[in-house]
């Protein structure tokens, strides 16, 4: 039996498109499923609180952006008991991207019904004022965030979804965003020792794996399955520098700017001089002048496409 966790609103309606299709294949191949249709917010949370509750051995699937797969992780109550099988249907689908997930949807569901590999996925934790929330992709303060936020609802976003380029919101609104923001004075804590001081920080981004926001390699190092976190500083740049630093982070080629700094570390503590947005997985955590994360102990289990 498969569980359907399905955001139709994902990619501005692509998402209930995509299921139907999918729909459509298991009823073909006479496959047991049952469905969860999202109708709000955080309902994806809530359908899986209810199916984890139970130690029982499940295989879940998210059809959805990495929103929807946020909601879902954070949701999940014995995380031993489940598999999750992933069928991107989003924006800009930055954990398929890494995971090579096949970006067709019926190619995907085929991986799922034909398991090639199953790997353990670390499982991200920032922590912000009382509350605290998981992560797969990324967490991140500053410049990331403001973007990530203001494309939650962008017209910009739907109206590029509908040429399959919604990925390029993020680019377009960070260079929008760039031209008006100041940075922050910061202090970056690594594993509880050591201690960073920074003057002019546009963002500090906590990654799992390479990419964030549509495609930009920003820790192209980074591993989803290393236990360890990766943290980029991006600080003291022109902003005409920061223009270029755009572009080439899509092919993660700016790591060798002065400014950018890249670590990985367990567990990492952020404090900016002003308060400043703060996003996981690209959905909001509002606005915070200190935030932590850690990688935590238990690992997902998630189908995918190759070994790494
Ligand atoms: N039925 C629904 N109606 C409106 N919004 C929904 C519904 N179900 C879920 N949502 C919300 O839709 C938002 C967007 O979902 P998601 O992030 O998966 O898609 P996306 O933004 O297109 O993709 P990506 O995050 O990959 O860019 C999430 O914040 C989620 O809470």
């Amino acid at each position: 039996m498969y569980y359907f966790i399905v955001n139709p609103n994902s990619c501005s309606k692509k998402g209930g498109k995509i299921w139907a299709e999918i729909e459509k294949k298991l009823k073909e191949d006479n496959i047991q499923y049952k469905l969860f249709m999202t109708n709000h917010r955080y309902h994806a949370t809530e359908i899986i609180k209810s199916l984890t509750l139970e130690a029982k051995p499940k295989i879940i699937v998210v059809v959805g952006g990495d929103g929807t797969i946020n909601e879902v992780i954070n949701g999940i109550i014995n995380v031993k008991s489940v598999t999750l099988g992933y069928i991107p249907a989003g924006s800009s689908n930055d954990l398929a991207r890494y995971l090579k997930l096949p970006r067709e949807p019926l190619e995907a569901l085929n991986l799922i019904l034909n398991p090639k590999y199953f790997t353990l996925l670390d499982i991200g934790r920032v922590s912000y004022g009382t509350s605290s929330r998981r992560f797969l992709v990324s967490c991140g303060i500053g410049l990331d965030a403001g973007v990530c936020h203001e494309a939650l609802d962008s017209e910009l976003k739907t109206r590029l979804n509908k040429f399959n380029l919604g990925s390029l919101t993020y680019a377009g609104i960070a260079i929008k965003q760039l031209i008006k923001c100041n940075p922050s004075k910061g202090i970056v804590i690594l594993d509880d020792s050591k201690r960073l001081n920074f003057d002019n920080v546009y963002f500090t981004t906590i990654l799992n794996s390479p990419y964030e926001g549509g495609g930009f390699k920003l820790c192209p190092k980074a591993r989803p399955d290393d236990s360890y976190l990766d943290v980029i500083v991006v600080d003291n740049i022109i902003k005409l520098k920061m223009l270029m630093l755009f572009p080439i982070a899509h092919f993660g080629l700016h790591t060798k700017i002065k400014g950018v700094h890249i670590y990985r570390c367990k567990s990492a503590e952020i404090h900016l001089s002003k308060k400043s947005p703060v996003h996981t997985d690209g959905e909001s955590c509002f606005l915070q002048n200190r935030i932590s994360a850690l990688a935590e102990e238990e690992q997902i289990r998630f189908i995918t496409n190759t070994s790494f």
